[in-house]
Protein backbone atom coordinates (compact mmCIF):
# COMPACT_ATOMS: atom_id res chain seq x y z
CA UNK A 1 0.00 0.00 0.00
CA UNK A 2 1.54 3.15 -0.87
CA UNK A 3 2.30 5.58 2.52
CA UNK A 4 -0.32 8.61 2.48
CA UNK A 5 1.57 11.73 2.63
CA UNK A 6 1.26 14.00 5.02
CA UNK A 7 1.56 18.01 4.38
CA UNK A 8 4.88 18.11 5.98
CA UNK A 9 6.08 15.67 3.08
CA UNK A 10 5.64 18.89 0.82
CA UNK A 11 7.26 21.43 2.44
CA UNK A 12 11.25 21.21 0.95
CA UNK A 13 13.60 22.22 3.98
CA UNK A 14 14.80 26.04 2.27
CA UNK A 15 14.50 29.37 2.25
CA UNK A 16 12.71 30.99 -0.61
CA UNK A 17 14.78 30.81 -3.41
CA UNK A 18 15.57 34.63 -5.00
CA UNK A 19 12.77 35.71 -7.43
CA UNK A 20 10.12 33.47 -6.22
CA UNK A 21 7.29 33.90 -4.79
CA UNK A 22 7.07 33.32 -0.76
CA UNK A 23 5.10 30.31 0.17
CA UNK A 24 4.85 28.16 3.23
CA UNK A 25 6.28 25.53 1.01
CA UNK A 26 9.99 26.87 1.98
CA UNK A 27 10.23 25.58 5.68
CA UNK A 28 13.29 27.75 6.32
CA UNK A 29 11.15 30.87 5.50
CA UNK A 30 9.08 33.52 7.88
CA UNK A 31 5.74 32.35 5.69
CA UNK A 32 6.36 28.53 6.85
CA UNK A 33 6.03 30.10 10.73
CA UNK A 34 3.37 32.25 9.86
CA UNK A 35 1.01 29.66 8.57
CA UNK A 36 2.43 26.82 10.73
CA UNK A 37 2.32 28.81 14.35
CA UNK A 38 0.62 32.75 13.94
CA UNK A 39 -1.97 32.16 11.95
CA UNK A 40 -3.67 29.12 13.85
CA UNK A 41 -2.58 31.19 17.43
CA UNK A 42 -5.10 33.80 15.94
CA UNK A 43 -7.80 31.75 15.26
CA UNK A 44 -7.42 30.42 19.01
CA UNK A 45 -7.55 33.69 20.18
CA UNK A 46 -10.90 34.18 18.15
CA UNK A 47 -12.14 31.21 19.83
CA UNK A 48 -10.82 32.03 23.42
CA UNK A 49 -12.29 35.81 23.22
CA UNK A 50 -15.42 34.28 21.89
CA UNK A 51 -15.81 31.92 25.00
CA UNK A 52 -14.68 34.50 27.41
CA UNK A 53 -17.11 37.08 26.03
CA UNK A 54 -20.25 35.05 25.64
CA UNK A 55 -22.29 36.81 27.59
CA UNK A 56 -21.33 40.47 26.46
CA UNK A 57 -21.85 39.18 22.94
CA UNK A 58 -25.24 37.83 23.92
CA UNK A 59 -25.97 41.51 25.49
CA UNK A 60 -24.96 43.47 22.60
CA UNK A 61 -26.11 41.00 19.48
CA UNK A 62 -29.57 39.56 20.82
CA UNK A 63 -30.58 36.43 22.44
CA UNK A 64 -29.83 34.23 18.44
CA UNK A 65 -26.52 35.09 18.77
CA UNK A 66 -25.83 32.45 22.14
CA UNK A 67 -26.85 29.59 19.61
CA UNK A 68 -24.90 30.81 16.63
CA UNK A 69 -21.36 31.89 19.32
CA UNK A 70 -21.59 28.05 19.32
CA UNK A 71 -22.02 27.02 16.02
CA UNK A 72 -19.60 30.07 14.95
CA UNK A 73 -17.16 28.22 17.42
CA UNK A 74 -17.42 24.96 15.96
CA UNK A 75 -16.39 26.89 12.26
CA UNK A 76 -13.63 27.93 13.32
CA UNK A 77 -12.44 24.95 14.79
CA UNK A 78 -12.79 23.27 11.61
CA UNK A 79 -10.86 26.56 9.64
CA UNK A 80 -8.06 25.80 11.98
CA UNK A 81 -8.07 21.89 11.52
CA UNK A 82 -8.32 22.87 7.44
CA UNK A 83 -5.15 25.10 7.60
CA UNK A 84 -3.33 22.33 9.82
CA UNK A 85 -3.80 19.55 8.21
CA UNK A 86 -3.19 21.84 4.64
CA UNK A 87 -6.90 20.93 3.23
CA UNK A 88 -7.83 22.58 -0.23
CA UNK A 89 -9.06 25.97 -0.03
CA UNK A 90 -12.57 26.24 -0.70
CA UNK A 91 -15.19 29.33 -2.89
CA UNK A 92 -16.80 31.62 -0.55
CA UNK A 93 -20.12 30.99 -0.13
CA UNK A 94 -21.25 34.50 1.54
CA UNK A 95 -23.00 37.61 -0.29
CA UNK A 96 -20.26 40.16 0.18
CA UNK A 97 -19.47 42.04 -2.44
CA UNK A 98 -16.11 40.73 -2.65
CA UNK A 99 -17.12 37.36 -3.63
CA UNK A 100 -16.41 37.28 -7.19
CA UNK A 101 -13.48 38.46 -7.14
CA UNK A 102 -12.37 36.12 -4.53
CA UNK A 103 -13.38 33.26 -6.46
CA UNK A 104 -12.23 34.43 -9.59
CA UNK A 105 -8.76 34.52 -8.17
CA UNK A 106 -9.41 31.18 -6.54
CA UNK A 107 -10.69 29.76 -10.54
CA UNK A 108 -7.66 31.27 -11.53
CA UNK A 109 -4.80 29.68 -8.98
CA UNK A 110 -6.35 26.31 -9.42
CA UNK A 111 -5.23 26.79 -12.92
CA UNK A 112 -1.82 28.36 -12.70
CA UNK A 113 -1.10 25.80 -9.50
CA UNK A 114 -2.57 22.87 -11.06
CA UNK A 115 -4.84 21.70 -8.49
CA UNK A 116 -6.80 23.23 -5.91
CA UNK A 117 -4.70 25.91 -3.72
CA UNK A 118 -3.42 24.86 0.14
CA UNK A 119 -2.20 26.57 2.84
CA UNK A 120 1.71 25.36 2.38
CA UNK A 121 1.55 24.84 -1.26
CA UNK A 122 0.06 28.51 -2.49
CA UNK A 123 1.64 32.39 -2.13
CA UNK A 124 2.12 33.16 1.60
CA UNK A 125 0.06 36.43 0.96
CA UNK A 126 -3.02 34.25 -0.61
CA UNK A 127 -3.02 31.75 2.60
CA UNK A 128 -2.67 34.45 4.89
CA UNK A 129 -5.63 37.20 3.13
CA UNK A 130 -7.25 33.79 2.71
CA UNK A 131 -7.83 33.32 6.61
CA UNK A 132 -8.80 36.51 7.40
CA UNK A 133 -11.63 36.16 4.81
CA UNK A 134 -12.57 32.69 5.98
CA UNK A 135 -12.93 34.22 9.24
CA UNK A 136 -15.26 37.11 7.92
CA UNK A 137 -17.55 34.34 6.38
CA UNK A 138 -17.59 32.52 9.00
CA UNK A 139 -19.45 35.55 10.88
CA UNK A 140 -21.25 37.26 7.43
CA UNK A 141 -23.19 33.43 7.38
CA UNK A 142 -24.64 34.05 10.45
CA UNK A 143 -27.67 35.65 11.34
CA UNK A 144 -27.18 37.57 14.44
CA UNK A 145 -22.94 38.59 14.39
CA UNK A 146 -22.87 39.89 10.88
CA UNK A 147 -20.67 43.09 12.38
CA UNK A 148 -18.92 40.95 14.82
CA UNK A 149 -15.48 42.44 14.54
CA UNK A 150 -13.42 39.77 16.52
CA UNK A 151 -10.24 41.96 17.04
CA UNK A 152 -11.99 44.96 18.41
CA UNK A 153 -11.11 44.91 21.74
CA UNK A 154 -7.69 44.26 20.96
CA UNK A 155 -7.89 47.19 18.66
CA UNK A 156 -9.30 48.99 21.76
CA UNK A 157 -6.71 47.78 24.54
CA UNK A 158 -3.91 48.90 21.98
CA UNK A 159 -5.60 52.16 21.73
CA UNK A 160 -5.80 52.70 25.76
CA UNK A 161 -1.91 51.16 26.13
CA UNK A 162 -0.71 54.16 23.30
CA UNK A 163 -2.36 57.42 25.04
CA UNK A 164 0.49 58.62 26.20
CA UNK A 165 2.69 58.16 23.62
CA UNK A 166 -0.08 60.28 21.63
CA UNK A 167 -0.32 62.83 24.03
CA UNK A 168 3.63 63.73 23.41
CA UNK A 169 3.18 63.48 19.89
CA UNK A 170 0.23 65.30 20.34
CA UNK A 171 1.65 68.18 22.10
CA UNK A 172 4.57 68.56 19.60
CA UNK A 173 1.78 68.18 16.75
CA UNK A 174 0.06 71.12 17.93
CA UNK A 175 3.38 73.30 18.82
CA UNK A 176 3.75 72.54 14.69
CA UNK A 177 0.72 73.86 13.84
CA UNK A 178 0.85 76.77 15.78
CA UNK A 179 4.32 77.45 13.99
CA UNK A 180 3.29 77.20 10.31
CA UNK A 181 3.86 80.00 8.12
CA UNK A 182 6.73 80.88 10.79
CA UNK A 183 8.82 77.72 10.75
CA UNK A 184 9.58 75.02 7.79
CA UNK A 185 7.92 71.66 7.87
CA UNK A 186 9.44 69.72 10.23
CA UNK A 187 9.61 66.86 7.63
CA UNK A 188 12.66 64.88 9.14
CA UNK A 189 10.73 64.55 12.50
CA UNK A 190 6.52 63.98 10.74
CA UNK A 191 8.08 61.27 8.34
CA UNK A 192 9.63 59.19 11.42
CA UNK A 193 6.90 59.35 13.51
CA UNK A 194 4.59 58.27 10.98
CA UNK A 195 7.11 55.51 9.79
CA UNK A 196 8.01 53.97 13.29
CA UNK A 197 4.54 54.15 14.20
CA UNK A 198 4.21 50.96 12.09
CA UNK A 199 5.46 49.63 14.89
CA UNK A 200 2.48 49.45 17.13
CA UNK A 201 0.52 46.22 15.09
CA UNK A 202 -0.86 43.79 16.73
CA UNK A 203 0.32 40.56 14.66
CA UNK A 204 3.56 41.07 15.40
CA UNK A 205 6.18 37.74 15.73
CA UNK A 206 6.99 36.60 19.25
CA UNK A 207 10.42 38.73 20.07
CA UNK A 208 10.07 41.67 18.89
CA UNK A 209 8.60 44.17 21.50
CA UNK A 210 7.29 47.40 21.19
CA UNK A 211 9.44 50.77 22.04
CA UNK A 212 10.31 50.68 25.95
CA UNK A 213 10.88 54.50 25.26
CA UNK A 214 7.19 56.59 25.97
CA UNK A 215 8.42 58.92 24.03
CA UNK A 216 7.77 58.51 20.41
CA UNK A 217 10.20 61.75 19.86
CA UNK A 218 13.20 60.20 21.78
CA UNK A 219 12.44 57.03 19.84
CA UNK A 220 12.84 58.02 16.72
CA UNK A 221 15.99 59.20 17.33
CA UNK A 222 17.04 55.90 19.34
CA UNK A 223 16.00 54.58 15.62
CA UNK A 224 18.23 56.84 13.63
CA UNK A 225 20.26 54.62 12.46
CA UNK A 226 18.60 51.65 11.39
CA UNK A 227 16.40 53.43 8.63
CA UNK A 228 17.85 51.37 5.89
CA UNK A 229 16.89 53.57 3.13
CA UNK A 230 16.17 56.74 3.57
CA UNK A 231 14.68 58.32 0.25
CA UNK A 232 12.05 60.74 1.71
CA UNK A 233 14.21 63.78 0.26
CA UNK A 234 12.48 62.84 -3.10
CA UNK A 235 9.18 62.85 -1.55
CA UNK A 236 9.37 65.99 0.06
CA UNK A 237 10.54 67.63 -3.54
CA UNK A 238 7.66 66.01 -5.09
CA UNK A 239 4.98 68.22 -2.86
CA UNK A 240 7.49 71.02 -2.44
CA UNK A 241 7.08 71.50 -6.08
CA UNK A 242 3.26 70.88 -6.76
CA UNK A 243 2.90 73.66 -3.89
CA UNK A 244 5.26 76.01 -6.15
CA UNK A 245 3.22 75.51 -9.66
CA UNK A 246 -0.05 73.87 -8.14
CA UNK A 247 -2.99 75.03 -6.31
CA UNK A 248 -4.01 71.16 -5.47
CA UNK A 249 -2.24 68.41 -4.12
CA UNK A 250 -3.93 65.05 -3.41
CA UNK A 251 -1.93 63.01 -1.08
CA UNK A 252 -3.20 59.24 -0.89
CA UNK A 253 -2.42 57.04 2.09
CA UNK A 254 -2.72 53.45 2.17
CA UNK A 255 -3.58 53.19 5.73
CA UNK A 256 -2.23 50.17 7.51
CA UNK A 257 -2.87 50.14 11.68
CA UNK A 258 -5.72 51.43 13.81
CA UNK A 259 -4.74 53.41 16.91
CA UNK A 260 -1.21 54.98 17.60
CA UNK A 261 0.04 54.05 13.83
CA UNK A 262 -3.17 55.68 12.51
CA UNK A 263 -2.95 58.62 14.94
CA UNK A 264 0.39 59.29 13.52
CA UNK A 265 -0.52 59.21 10.06
CA UNK A 266 -3.33 61.65 10.80
CA UNK A 267 -0.42 63.75 12.97
CA UNK A 268 1.54 63.95 9.21
CA UNK A 269 -1.33 64.17 7.14
CA UNK A 270 -2.75 67.35 9.34
CA UNK A 271 0.76 68.88 9.28
CA UNK A 272 1.03 68.16 5.44
CA UNK A 273 -2.11 70.47 5.31
CA UNK A 274 -0.99 72.82 7.63
CA UNK A 275 2.00 73.65 5.61
CA UNK A 276 0.58 73.62 2.57
CA UNK A 277 2.17 70.56 1.23
CA UNK A 278 -1.41 69.08 0.47
CA UNK A 279 -4.75 70.24 -0.29
CA UNK A 280 -6.66 67.11 -0.08
CA UNK A 281 -5.94 63.72 1.87
CA UNK A 282 -7.45 60.45 1.23
CA UNK A 283 -6.94 57.77 3.98
CA UNK A 284 -7.87 54.28 2.74
CA UNK A 285 -8.70 51.81 4.86
CA UNK A 286 -10.15 48.29 5.25
CA UNK A 287 -13.93 47.09 4.55
CA UNK A 288 -13.54 43.89 7.54
CA UNK A 289 -11.54 43.24 10.46
CA UNK A 290 -7.80 42.15 8.43
CA UNK A 291 -4.28 41.39 9.58
CA UNK A 292 -6.08 41.83 13.52
CA UNK A 293 -5.14 45.71 13.73
CA UNK A 294 -5.87 47.05 10.39
CA UNK A 295 -7.71 49.92 10.37
CA UNK A 296 -11.47 50.32 9.29
CA UNK A 297 -13.78 53.12 9.06
CA UNK A 298 -15.80 52.65 12.12
CA UNK A 299 -12.21 52.37 13.71
CA UNK A 300 -11.57 55.76 12.28
CA UNK A 301 -14.12 57.44 13.65
CA UNK A 302 -14.14 55.58 16.96
CA UNK A 303 -10.87 56.87 17.71
CA UNK A 304 -11.84 60.18 17.07
CA UNK A 305 -14.88 59.96 19.51
CA UNK A 306 -12.16 58.59 22.24
CA UNK A 307 -9.81 61.30 21.53
CA UNK A 308 -13.01 63.74 22.59
CA UNK A 309 -13.32 62.43 25.68
CA UNK A 310 -9.55 63.43 26.54
CA UNK A 311 -10.45 67.06 26.80
CA UNK A 312 -9.57 67.08 30.66
CA UNK A 313 -6.64 65.12 30.46
CA UNK A 314 -5.41 65.72 27.53
CA UNK A 315 -6.70 68.64 25.95
CA UNK A 316 -4.30 68.77 22.87
CA UNK A 317 -5.66 65.10 21.66
CA UNK A 318 -9.32 66.28 21.74
CA UNK A 319 -8.01 69.45 19.71
CA UNK A 320 -6.63 67.33 17.64
CA UNK A 321 -9.73 65.39 17.08
CA UNK A 322 -11.53 68.48 16.81
CA UNK A 323 -9.56 69.72 13.56
CA UNK A 324 -9.77 66.17 12.27
CA UNK A 325 -13.25 66.65 12.26
CA UNK A 326 -13.67 69.96 10.58
CA UNK A 327 -11.02 68.64 7.81
CA UNK A 328 -13.78 65.96 7.06
CA UNK A 329 -16.64 68.02 7.02
CA UNK A 330 -14.65 70.56 5.03
CA UNK A 331 -14.21 67.51 2.22
CA UNK A 332 -10.59 68.37 2.91
CA UNK A 333 -9.98 65.06 4.27
CA UNK A 334 -11.99 61.51 3.09
CA UNK A 335 -12.29 58.24 4.14
CA UNK A 336 -12.24 55.77 1.10
CA UNK A 337 -12.81 52.28 1.69
CA UNK A 338 -12.83 49.96 -1.35
CA UNK A 339 -12.80 45.92 -1.53
CA UNK A 340 -9.33 45.94 -3.56
CA UNK A 341 -7.61 46.07 0.12
CA UNK A 342 -8.58 42.71 1.03
CA UNK A 343 -8.09 41.20 -1.64
CA UNK A 344 -5.07 38.90 -2.34
CA UNK A 345 -4.12 40.31 -5.27
CA UNK A 346 -0.32 41.90 -5.31
CA UNK A 347 -0.18 45.84 -6.24
CA UNK A 348 0.78 44.98 -10.18
CA UNK A 349 -2.27 43.21 -10.41
CA UNK A 350 -4.82 45.98 -9.61
CA UNK A 351 -4.86 47.74 -13.20
CA UNK A 352 -6.60 45.27 -14.30
CA UNK A 353 -8.23 43.89 -11.14
CA UNK A 354 -9.91 47.00 -10.37
CA UNK A 355 -8.80 49.69 -12.89
CA UNK A 356 -10.89 52.04 -11.57
CA UNK A 357 -9.23 52.32 -8.35
CA UNK A 358 -5.57 52.50 -10.41
CA UNK A 359 -7.07 55.65 -11.95
CA UNK A 360 -8.16 57.13 -8.85
CA UNK A 361 -4.41 56.53 -7.80
CA UNK A 362 -3.19 58.00 -10.93
CA UNK A 363 -5.12 61.19 -10.09
CA UNK A 364 -2.50 61.67 -6.43
CA UNK A 365 0.35 63.92 -6.13
CA UNK A 366 1.61 60.97 -3.95
CA UNK A 367 0.43 58.24 -2.49
CA UNK A 368 1.64 57.10 0.63
CA UNK A 369 2.01 53.01 1.35
CA UNK A 370 1.87 52.42 5.20
CA UNK A 371 3.41 48.91 7.09
CA UNK A 372 4.48 45.90 5.85
CA UNK A 373 1.34 43.97 4.46
CA UNK A 374 1.41 46.70 1.98
CA UNK A 375 5.30 46.46 1.25
CA UNK A 376 4.78 42.82 0.78
CA UNK A 377 2.11 43.73 -2.07
CA UNK A 378 3.96 46.56 -3.73
CA UNK A 379 7.07 43.74 -3.81
CA UNK A 380 4.34 41.10 -5.70
CA UNK A 381 5.38 38.93 -2.27
CA UNK A 382 8.38 38.36 -4.43
CA UNK A 383 11.49 37.42 -2.74
CA UNK A 384 13.77 39.70 -4.93
CA UNK A 385 17.42 39.97 -4.31
CA UNK A 386 18.31 42.59 -1.93
CA UNK A 387 20.13 44.91 -4.14
CA UNK A 388 17.21 44.95 -6.83
CA UNK A 389 15.70 48.18 -7.52
CA UNK A 390 12.41 49.50 -6.00
CA UNK A 391 10.98 50.12 -9.42
CA UNK A 392 11.82 47.29 -10.80
CA UNK A 393 10.27 45.15 -7.76
CA UNK A 394 6.98 47.38 -8.23
CA UNK A 395 6.64 45.09 -11.52
CA UNK A 396 5.07 48.28 -13.26
CA UNK A 397 3.00 49.41 -10.75
CA UNK A 398 2.75 53.28 -10.79
CA UNK A 399 -0.13 55.06 -10.71
CA UNK A 400 1.77 58.22 -9.70
CA UNK A 401 4.67 58.70 -7.46
CA UNK A 402 4.56 56.68 -4.57
CA UNK A 403 6.81 56.16 -1.17
CA UNK A 404 6.32 53.04 1.54
CA UNK A 405 7.41 53.63 5.24
CA UNK A 406 7.66 50.13 6.29
CA UNK A 407 9.14 48.90 9.20
CA UNK A 408 10.65 45.38 8.39
CA UNK A 409 8.29 42.88 9.26
CA UNK A 410 8.54 40.03 6.57
CA UNK A 411 11.78 38.66 4.88
CA UNK A 412 11.63 40.29 1.77
CA UNK A 413 13.65 43.51 0.75
CA UNK A 414 14.87 45.56 -2.37
CA UNK A 415 16.77 48.68 -3.15
CA UNK A 416 19.69 48.05 -0.50
CA UNK A 417 23.09 48.58 -1.29
CA UNK A 418 25.42 45.76 -1.78
CA UNK A 419 26.62 44.21 1.49
CA UNK A 420 23.70 46.19 3.44
CA UNK A 421 22.16 43.11 3.40
CA UNK A 422 24.60 40.76 4.74
CA UNK A 423 25.90 43.82 7.36
CA UNK A 424 22.90 43.97 9.17
CA UNK A 425 22.42 40.38 9.65
CA UNK A 426 25.56 40.84 11.02
CA UNK A 427 24.41 43.10 14.06
CA UNK A 428 20.79 41.25 14.06
CA UNK A 429 20.16 37.77 13.09
CA UNK A 430 16.26 38.18 13.18
CA UNK A 431 16.41 41.85 11.30
CA UNK A 432 13.90 41.28 8.37
CA UNK A 433 10.99 40.45 10.80
CA UNK A 434 11.87 42.29 14.24
CA UNK A 435 10.36 45.66 13.09
CA UNK A 436 13.18 47.18 14.35
CA UNK A 437 14.78 48.08 10.94
CA UNK A 438 12.67 50.13 8.74
CA UNK A 439 12.61 51.67 5.04
CA UNK A 440 11.45 54.98 2.84
CA UNK A 441 11.24 54.03 -0.75
CA UNK A 442 10.59 56.16 -3.26
CA UNK A 443 9.54 55.73 -6.82
CA UNK A 444 8.83 58.59 -8.63
O1 LIG B 1 1.18 45.39 7.62
P1 LIG B 1 1.71 45.48 9.01
O2 LIG B 1 0.64 45.77 10.01
O3 LIG B 1 2.88 46.39 9.12
O4 LIG B 1 2.27 44.05 9.41
C1 LIG B 1 1.57 42.88 9.19
C2 LIG B 1 2.32 41.69 9.71
O5 LIG B 1 2.38 41.72 11.11
O6 LIG B 1 1.60 40.60 9.29
C3 LIG B 1 2.39 39.75 8.51
C4 LIG B 1 2.62 38.45 9.14
O7 LIG B 1 1.47 37.89 9.64
C5 LIG B 1 3.71 40.39 8.26
O8 LIG B 1 3.81 40.81 6.95
C6 LIG B 1 3.75 41.58 9.15
O9 LIG B 1 4.67 41.31 10.16
MN1 LIG C 1 -1.45 45.86 9.63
Amino acid sequence: MLKKLSFTDEVVDIVTPTNEVLSAKYKRSFAYITVRDRLPITITNVIDLLVRDKDKIIDEFGELAKEEIKEVIGQFSKLKNELQTNKPFQLLTSDGSDVPAWNAYYERETDREGEVPRWFRTSWIYAECYMYRRIRETFELSSSLKTFDPFRKSKEEAFHSSVDAMAILGDYVLQQLQAHGVKRFPSSEMKKVALWGNQYDLSRPVGSELPEENDPLKNIQLLSDHVLVDESEKMWSVLEAAAKHRESITIDIVADNAGYELFADMCLADTLCAFSLATKIRFYVKTMPWFISDTMEKDFHWMRHKLLEFSNEYPNLADLANRWEEHLNLKKWYIEVGDFWTLPHVYSEMKTADHQLYDKLSDATLIIFKGDLNYRKLLGETNWAPTESFSNALQGFHPAPLVTLRTIKADLICGLKPGQAEATAAKSEKWLITGDYALIQFDG
